[in-house]
């Protein structure tokens, strides 16, 4: 769960009512006016909902509370760095000059509609309208030579939570021990990955920005690392769109197989960030200057078929044969002598290594500052209030 999750979870529980003027009759119709009851009523229905509504509702509910209780937002805007109060802030300030008595009516009616849509789904529910629940994140299975290490968070687009780049590192080190030939990184559902969860920017310990920013740089430097120095095999099999770093690291893996449905994009400057997983060494030498230059500085999204004919990708497929066709190859692939697969890979990544390490390390420091940048910060904060989207 992310601090935000928790911090805005924890910002309805901390919204005691105050002294609420009485404002008359009930909730509901826009022509009646709302009693301190009714709102009241909705403060302490908030802290029995069922289900957690979610950050964007939860913003809401604490603008409206705020804007009910204390009139229109008086209070200095807090700086770029401290993002989740900023980010409630916005919230607030954006209600303008919308009078106590009409954002008690909005809170009401929005309580109203939070309790009528958390109610138990009915044994009728098909589970497929149901979503999935978010158990192990990452999967890692081993059979017939290949290993397959899943990213499993199909709700949130495989977004890369802190967790998951180092079981993504463990299971690549386990990896490159076992028995298998080949080593495959895939995504479940609709998506390939969505990229770095952006909620990890907000897992703050007691040594703020400064510190979450140091440990980001050591945990990504040690993650692309042991991809520079995984010894057999890797390929990966992109089911669906990839975002950011998963992008980023496939110039470091031996073979790409793509769907037709895939979509590579890498928007570092809109997010305030900077190029990683060597890309800024890879990419310019895998599809040429300009070309990586389109897609790491202005973002442009590149189509699987675009992606392969620029080098980043080795082979696209239909996406209805997507599945049946890759793991086919890859089976085939992985009855190969594996001593020489391995040691053809090494002989391949050698000429290169200490270039990347130093590459690698480079885009690390360089993020570092990024993360702690106003351009960054405010990326985020929009991503978090749902103001943006890529
Ligand atoms: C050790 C640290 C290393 C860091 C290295 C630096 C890495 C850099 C990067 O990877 S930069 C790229 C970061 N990724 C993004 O900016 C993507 C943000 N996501 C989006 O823009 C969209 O979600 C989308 C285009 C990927 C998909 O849009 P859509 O199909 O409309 O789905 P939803 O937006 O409704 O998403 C569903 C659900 O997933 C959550 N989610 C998606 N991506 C991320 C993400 N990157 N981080 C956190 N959460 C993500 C999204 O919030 C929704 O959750 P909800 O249902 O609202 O709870």
């Amino acid at each position: 769960m992310s601090l935000v999750y928790d911090s805005l979870a924890r910002w309805s529980v901390a919204w005691s009512p105050t002294q609420v003027p009485a404002l008359g009759l009930h909730a509901g119709s826009p022509t009646m006016r709302t009693s301190q009851k009714d709102f009241n009523d909705a403060v302490s229905q908030v802290k029995l909902l069922k289900e957690d509504p979610g950050n964007e509702v939860k913003l809401k509910l604490y603008a409206l509370y705020k804007q009910a209780t204390e009139g229109p937002c008086n209070v200095p805007k807090p700086g770029m760095l401290d993002f989740i109060n900023k980010t409630k802030w916005d919230a607030w300030n954006a209600l303008g000059s919308l009078s106590k008595e009409a954002a008690r009516q909005k809170y009401v009616d929005l309580v109203s509609s939070l309790s009528t849509s958390s109610k138990s789904p009915s044994p009728e529910t098909p589970a497929a309208d149901r979503k999935p629940p978010e158990g192990n994140s990452l999967v890692v299975t081993s059979e017939d030579g290949i290993t397959t290490i899943r990213l499993n968070r199909p709700t949130k687009k495989n977004a890369l939570t802190t967790q998951m780049y180092h079981d993504i590192i463990a299971a690549l080190q386990a990896a490159s021990k076992d028995e298998s030939t080949i080593t495959v990184l895939t995504g479940s559902g609709d998506y390939y990955c969505s990229g770095n969860d952006l909620t990890n920017f907000t897992h703050l310990s007691a040594g703020g920005l400064e510190e979450m920013a140091r440990s980001g740089e050591v945990l990504l430097r040690d993650f692309v690392d042991c991809l520079i120095d995984f010894p057999k095999p890797l390929v990966a099999v992109v089911n669906g769109p990839a975002v950011g770093i998963s992008v980023t690291i496939l110039g470091l893996f031996d073979v790409v197989y793509a769907t037709d449905r895939a979509t590579f994009h890498t928007p570092f400057s809109h997010l305030g960030q900077s190029p990683e997983g060597c890309s800024s060494y890879t990419f310019p030498k895998i599809m040429g200057s300009s070309k990586a230059a389109e897609m790491l500085l202005f973002g442009k999204k590149l189509t699987a078929q675009e992606a392969c004919a620029r080098g980043l990708v080795t082979e696209v497929f239909p996406d209805g044969t997507f599945q049946k066709e890759v793991w086919a190859r890859l089976k085939a692939y992985s009855k190969l002598p594996p001593n020489a697969l391995r040691i053809s890979k090494q002989i391949i990544r050698k000429q290169e290594k200490e270039k990347l390490h130093a590459v690698n390390a480079e885009e690390s420091s360089v993020l570092r500052e990024r993360w702690l940048s106003d351009e960054c910060m405010n990326a985020i904060a929009s991503f978090l209030s749902r103001k943006a989207k890529l």
